[in-house]
């Protein structure tokens, strides 16, 4: 056998082949061509079909993808909202037992023990023009001065003013003292007897029972890198622990959350073991929040992620020993 037969073989297949294929008029042919179309039609339904699921499925996949998402922004690992940014609050009150050391501890001195320990919010109490003159004096100071890391102060009882990683004596940096008018601390005594009186009211204690403590401060807290253990603000604590003197903390915020500064809300930590739940309070400007300062509000401050967050830090004691005098322009505690 030579390969020109082979070849020859194999041309005659092809033909036999491609006769069979060929279009002609013959009924058979017509029946394929048919059935042939109806595949067609049918595969191309079914594609259509099969997008058509595909494209249902992508769908309610992603609603339920951004229903699951807004819920668990809403309901964010057991979170309730204190007092949103969008609200303005008269009063917001939620009281509770005392742990067993502030009931321990304050028993010493009786006029002062709350009815119950708790925690309130109220947008109403300071005038926004106070908080403007507040924020202007923080701001000034504090741009002079201002800690290296994340959260600096300005102590105006004391003096004690961050500078870099320390601090500084206000009073002895003529710049600042020139800064310091005597309207902020017509201001700013005006604003802490308002939220002292608020205090006794809502705890039902007599407002001469409590007295100014120290640490009282101004706080500005930014997303720079911790230099110290002071630029640390974000850590959960207990008031009372961390500065002993205090029976009722008050804060007051002199900017806004959101609109100022991303970051920095103000989270109390409820609950024991297990079954934590978070109340979380966003700070803006003019808001008051007070607290007994126990075990019973254990909390911290959310990190900043971007601008600058200020605050002040009025805190009361029960211990007339431990009070603080107003302050005066003349008399800085030098
Ligand atoms: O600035 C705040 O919102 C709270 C600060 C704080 O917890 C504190 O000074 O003990
Ligand atoms: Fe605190």
């Amino acid at each position: 056998m030579t390969t020109g037969s082979l070849r020859q073989r194999n041309n005659g297949n092809k033909q036999k082949v491609y006769q069979n294929v060929s279009p002609t008029t013959n009924g058979a042919t017509t029946n394929l061509q048919s059935k042939l179309a109806n595949i067609s039609a049918e595969l191309q339904h079914a594609t259509q079909a099969s997008t058509h699921r595909l494209w249902t499925r992508a769908v309610i996949a992603a609603s339920v993808m951004i229903v699951v998402y807004f819920y668990s922004q809403q309901h964010n690992s057991n979170e309730t909202k204190f007092a949103l940014i969008k609200e303005k609050l008269p009063l917001r009150i939620q009281k509770f037992e005392c742990s067993k050391s502030y009931k321990a501890e304050i028993r010493r001195f009786p006029n002062c023990v709350p009815k119950k320990c708790g925690r309130f919010v109220s947008d109403q109490l300071v005038e926004e023009d106070e908080v403007d003159k507040l924020l202007n004096l923080a701001r000034t100071i504090l741009s002079m001065a201002g800690s290296s890391g994340g959260a600096s102060i300005l102590n105006l009882h004391t003096g004690a003013l961050s500078y870099k990683e320390q601090f500084v004596n206000a009073y002895r940096v003529p710049k600042v003292v020139a800064e310091l008018k005597e309207h902020h601390l017509t201001v700013y005594n005006t604003v802490k007897n308002k939220i002292k009186k608020a205090i006794a009211e809502q705890f039902g204690i007599p407002a001469e029972s409590l007295y100014l403590t120290d640490p009282t401060f101004f706080s500005r807290l930014t997303n720079a890198t911790a230099r110290t253990m002071n630029d640390e603000y974000w850590h959960e604590h207990v008031d009372k622990d961390t500065y002993e003197s205090f029976h009722y903390t008050s804060l007051l915020y002199l900017n806004t959350y959101q609109k100022d500064y991303k970051g920095g809300r103000f989270i109390f930590i409820d609950g024991s073991n297990g079954n934590l739940t978070k109340s979380a309070i966003e700070p803006k400007k003019a808001r008051v929040s007070a607290f007994t300062s126990g075990a019973e509000n254990l909390h911290h401050v959310e990190q900043v992620t971007e601008g600058e967050r200020y605050a002040i830090t009025i805190s009361f004691t029960c211990d007339p020993d431990r009070a603080i005098s107003d302050l005066h322009i003349k008399t800085p505690n030098l």
